[in-house]
Formats: C-alpha cells, sequence, structure tokens
C-alpha cells in the first residue's frame, strides 16, 4: 500500500498497490468532448534543474514553427515555469464544456497550475494523489481543440506523477533531457527504463547545457567537458541526440516571457524529425 494512502484510488498514480480497490493499468482517459489530441510527447528528466523546462518550450516553439497546431500540458505542478516563459499571465476562463487554456504570442495552447494561481509566487504544496489528479484534469478538463502535439512538461524524477502521465495520458513517446555531468548514464538510463517499462518509446535525448560558445571567435568550449549524449544514446538506443549550448541569453528571455523568441538554429531538429517519424508509425 502507498505510504500516504489516501483510499482515493481513482486518483492514486501508485502502480501495484495491493489495496487499489479499481482497475488499474495502461487505460488512457478521454480527452473531452472539444479537445482532439492527436499526439503526445512526454518531455522527462532524471534529475532536477537540468533544463526540462526550457526544453519543452524550445521543441513546442520548433513544432509550431513547421506549422503544426501545438499545445503544453505543464504537469510540473509544484514547479511550475512553463506560463513565466511564454510571458503568459492571462486570468483562465471556462465555459459549459470546460476550462479554455491560454494562448501565447504564437498561438501555443498552455496549461499549468500557475495559471491557477492568484500570485505567480503562491506555492502548491499537494500530497501525490492530489497531483495525479491536477494532471488528468487538465487533460480531460481543458478544451484543447484540434491539437497536432501535444508536450507534457513532467516534473523532475521518476516519482508517481511519472506512472499517472503513462498511465492515463496516450503518450506516443518520450523526450529525455540531461546536463552533462558524470552521472549522466545513468540518470537518463533510470528514465529511460521507466518509460521502457510502461511501453512508451524514447524518441530522443537532449544534452542540455553541452557547451559555451565564444561571443568573440564563435569557438565551443565543453566546460564540463566532452557531451556524452551520443554514446548514451547509442547505449540506450535512442534513435536521435541533440546538444543546446549553455547561453545566457535563455535566461534573459525567459525572464522577459519571450523563449519562443530564441533560434536554436536547428539544433533540435534531428529531435523534432524523430517525433514526426515516431508518430507517423
Ligand atoms: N542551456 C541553458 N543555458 C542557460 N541557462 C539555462 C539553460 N537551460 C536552462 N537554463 C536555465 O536553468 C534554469 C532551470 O531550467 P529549467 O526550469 O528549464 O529546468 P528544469 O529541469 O525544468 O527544472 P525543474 O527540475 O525545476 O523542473 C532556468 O533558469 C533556465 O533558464
Amino acid at each position: 500500500m502507498a505510504e500516504e494512502c489516501s483510499h482515493e484510488c481513482s486518483s492514486c498514480g501508485v502502480s501495484g498497490c495491493g489495496d487499489r480497490t479499481e482497475a488499474s493499468g495502461p487505460s488512457s482517459l478521454e480527452p473531452n468532448k472539444r479537445s482532439n489530441i492527436k499526439n503526445v510527447i512526454g518531455v522527462v528528466s532524471g534529475k532536477g534543474g537540468v533544463g526540462k523546462s526550457l526544453v519543452t518550450s524550445l521543441l513546442a516553439s520548433e513544432m509550431q514553427k513547421r506549422g503544426f497546431k501545438v499545445a503544453i500540458l505543464d504537469a510540473d505542478i509544484t514547479g511550475p515555469s512553463i506560463p513565466k516563459s511564454f510571458g503568459v499571465d492571462t486570468r483562465l476562463t471556462a465555459d459549459a464544456d470546460g476550462i479554455n487554456p491560454a494562448v501565447t504570442a504564437s498561438g501555443i495552447e498552455i496549461m499549468s497550475v500557475n495559471l491557477m494561481l492568484r500570485r505567480e509566487d503562491e506555492f502548491v504544496a499537494w500530497r501525490g494523489p492530489v497531483v495525479s489528479n491536477a494532471i488528468k484534469q487538465f487533460w480531460q478538463e481543458v478544451n484543447w481543440g484540434d491539437i497536432d502535439y501535444m508536450f507534457v512538461d513532467m516534473p523532475p524524477g521518476t516519482s508517481d506523477v511519472f506512472l499517472t502521465v503513462f498511465q492515463s495520458l496516450p503518450v506516443d513517446g518520450i523526450v529525455t533531457v540531461s546536463a552533462p555531468q558524470e552521472l549522466v548514464a545513468m540518470i537518463v538510463g533510470k528514465a529511460v527504463n521507466l518509460a521502457r517499462s510502461m511501453e512508451v518509446p524514447v524518441i530522443g535525448l537532449v544534452e542540455n547545457m553541452a557547451y559555451f560558445k565564444c561571443d568573440d571567435c564563435g569557438k565551443k568550449h565543453f566546460i564540463y567537458g566532452e557531451p556524452q549524449g551520443e554514446e548514451v544514446a547509442k547505449r540506450y538506443e535512442i534513435p536521435s541526440v541533440a546538444t543546446l549550448p549553455l547561453d545566457p541569453s535563455f535566461a534573459r528571455l525567459v525572464d522577459k516571457g519571450s523563449v519562443e523568441d530564441y533560434d536554436v538554429e536547428g539544433a533540435l531538429d534531428s529531435i523534432i524529425d524523430q517525433i514526426e517519424k515516431t508518430c507517423a508509425a
């Protein structure tokens, strides 16, 4: 039994609980009647602070630039940063069918707990089952409309929220994000193995903050050592890899709420191509 059992099996993400009174296992929830979401991609990291939310924002922006209808479901309930990155602070509206998502300057639809708080610095200290339920509500009770690609910004690590998302949403694949360091293989490996245990394909690996590019001479400096992404991707048979630089302009754009303006200079093309390929299969 879960350590903090609330006996609310319908909202609990803990799998394999002997006390469960409802059927468990992968069973995608239906979105609301105003939603037609074709593909769902989870963005995960085995560790916090590696740039998962930034990568989610950039992948969504790049996909949007390819002409697709894109949405972000911010499942990082206790550390939501998606609305701020896009400069969205609209108060949500609702109608008889459900909640209307917020929309960014370029037209990406977003749903995040931060859009429901009175102040952006208000904290959310919810237990796992409540967090899981909020994510299910974001899926089921939001009027998403027609969406080609929904990106789900997952909380860091491999918590029960992972299980909720994989068991409740029809996830077509995940992109995993890491930062360069010795533990990268182990950390990526945990996320990859968990996804595979849920039969969710791993589409790509983004090694964030891989290098610093000199403003004057353009030379790449691998300040944390040589990137290990290629090697790790080979080991775990991840089909696409990308590196992003350590770039102070990210912080400036995120603070300004203009993350959509960042030009990744094609750095994420291989991952975006692979997402399209996997979802078309
Ligand atoms: N490549 C980068 N260059 C410079 N700053 C970066 C880069 N990637 C992320 N950052 C900054 O690092 C901080 C953490 O990034 P982000 O919130 O995307 O990480 P996260 O993995 O989603 O964190 P959490 O684990 O809290 O969910 C942010 O301030 C972000 O602007």
